[in-house]
């Protein structure tokens, strides 16, 4: 594939961190791409959107839950081949919302220490960040 026929595409995602220094991951449901991997919460950018507001939006969608802007800290980025479009994502840390993280959209959720994510089946974009999370949270 040519340079110029990359498409690029933004997704914003969430690590959000209970008390204990756990990690709120979902799985994605059957029918869509990657079904049945763990992922961090979180969507594409959409035309004329801001980052930190898909992402707030996607965690009122996908969780039921309220964050407010200055509860998401930036940690880290992922940027990624996959054979269709290359992915970049920022990942932000946040640790206080209002609510309680609920399926909304009939995926699985589990709270993970960051050791033990590679127990999780994560998309291949998702394994670089694993040490990020380590570094921060400890394992
Ligand atoms: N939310 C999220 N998406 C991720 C992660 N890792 C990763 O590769 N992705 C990819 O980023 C894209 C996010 O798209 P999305 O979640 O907003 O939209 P979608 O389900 O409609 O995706 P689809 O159009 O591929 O089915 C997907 O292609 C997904 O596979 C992650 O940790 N969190």
């Amino acid at each position: 594939m040519s340079a110029l026929s990359i498409r690029l595409v933004l997704v914003v995602a969430a690590a959000l961190v209970d008390a204990d220094g756990r990690v709120l991951m979902a799985q994605r449901p059957e029918g869509k791409t990657l079904a049945g991997l763990w992922e961090f919460p979180g969507g594409k950018v959409e035309l004329g959107e801001r980052p930190e507001d898909t992402l707030i939006r996607e965690l009122a969608e996908e969780l039921g839950i309220t964050v407010r802007e200055p509860c998401l800290a930036p940690l880290t980025f992922a940027s990624h081949a996959y054979p269709d479009f290359h992915l970049l994502m920022p990942l932000y840390i946040c640790r206080r919302w209002e609510g309680i993280p609920q399926s909304r959209e009939g995926q699985s959720l589990r709270w993970q220490r960051p050791g033990a994510l590679r127990e999780l089946p994560m998309p291949p974009a998702d394994l670089p960040l694993i040490p990020f999370l380590i570094d921060l949270l400890g394992p």
